[in-house]
């Protein structure tokens, strides 16, 4: 099986935009078929027999009119040059393939002889396949790559809006010294879902290449709000354990989706230990309200949550904040004009969500 790493990289140079992927498609659409090794060594040497050295710069013209030599196309391993064409293949013959045709059999066994990917486009089925480590992987056309990204997209907004529902539901309890375990529970267990489409859709993003930049803005769009949310709940939240430096949510990235589902698995991954009680209250430092929804700099919210827990804050009086290092009469209106938002926002939470 390949892995994710290697595959993305050979889906990257694959991408649409990229001169492989010109050459590969002029090939699709010529329907003549090719089989392309991409690199070279010396196995690849001692599998080829005949054909024509030619050392020549890769381009995806060149590329298309020496497919319409019969045999393989052997690439530089920097994929700059074109090495030869025209080259019978003659990997061992035992080599275990569950292809068919000749090419596909070829491409999948030279792949297992050299340790370089091949590529294939068939002439018969008018599809891109790239054979490395003994698997083969068939690479979409630009359409239903398009296709599966929009997917994934809208996929990922229904479940962006449901966070940000959630963490509107939070802000109003922080505000109210009501969270309770459960309640975090809620916001980091829909957190890890955003992340894991998020990274999904990253992958989609690469694969698409120069096609892919309308997405990639959408994407970003989406995800703008969150890039340091799991920081902020971290510095919130971690205080509540007997050992806060167990409280990340990267604990969260390699649970599945169903232990995911569960609320005492989730509690206890976030270090809250085995069966904790979920009504249990615990308290926020406020750092994530004053910077996320407060808009205040992180140095000036630090100050402020090392002196005040949440609540005294709200009460504090522009000539308390005054008091504060280096707080002078603006940076106390900002300070309350910040409040004010949280408050606002506190007030305007949607109804309950389940
Ligand atoms: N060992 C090989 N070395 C180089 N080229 C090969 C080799 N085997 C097949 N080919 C090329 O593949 C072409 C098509 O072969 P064949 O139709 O048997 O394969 P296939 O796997 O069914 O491919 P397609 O899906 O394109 O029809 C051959 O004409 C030849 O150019």
């Amino acid at each position: 099986m390949l892995s994710r790493p290697k595959l993305r990289q050979y889906q990257r140079l694959m991408a649409p935009g990229t001169p492989l992927r010109a050459g590969l498609d002029r090939i699709l659409h010529g329907r003549t078929g090719a089989l392309v090794v991409l690199g070279n060594n010396s196995k690849v040497q001692q599998v080829s027999s005949g054909g024509f050295q030619l050392n020549v710069e890769f381009t995806p013209q060149a590329l298309r009119e020496l497919a319409k030599l019969d045999g393989a196309i052997i690439l530089s391993t920097d994929l700059t040059r074109i090495v030869a064409a025209g080259v019978h293949l003659v990997p061992a013959g035992d080599l275990p393939t569950a292809e068919t045709g000749t090419r596909h059999r070829s491409a999948d066994r030279t792949a297992q002889v050299t340790g370089l990917p091949v590529v294939t486009v068939s002439a018969s089925m008018s599809t891109i396949s790239l054979f490395i480590n003994s698997h083969r992987h068939v690479i979409e056309t630009t359409g239903q790559m398009t296709s599966r990204a929009n997917q994934t997209l809208a996929t990922l907004a229904r479940v962006v809006t449901r966070l940000d529902a959630v963490l509107e539901q939070l802000n109003a309890l922080e505000v109210g010294e009501q969270v309770t375990i459960r309640d975090l529970v809620q916001v980091s267990h829909r957190y890890e879902m955003v992340r894991r489409l998020s990274q999904e859709m990253q992958f989609h993003i690469d694969t698409l290449g120069v096609e892919g930049r309308l997405t990639a803005l959408q994407h970003q769009e989406l995800m703008a709000s969150f890039g340091d949310l799991a920081q902020l709940l971290r510095e919130d939240y971690a205080h509540n354990l007997a050992e806060p430096e167990l409280f990340t949510l990267e604990r969260l990235e390699n649970f599945s989706a169903d232990e995911l589902l569960s609320p005492s698995l989730v509690a206890e991954r976030l270090g809250f230990g085995p069966n904790a009680y979920l009504e249990t209250p615990i308290k926020a430092r406020g750092v994530r309200l004053l910077t996320a929804v407060g808009r205040l700099p992180a140095n000036l919210v630090d100050k402020l949550v090392e002196r005040y827990p949440l609540q005294e804050l709200f009460g504090a009086s522009v000539a308390d904040l005054m008091k504060l290092d280096g707080v002078g009469t603006a940076r106390a209106r900002l300070i309350r004009d910040a409040l004010l938002r949280v408050t606002e926002a506190a007030y305007s939470r949607p109804d309950q969500v389940t």
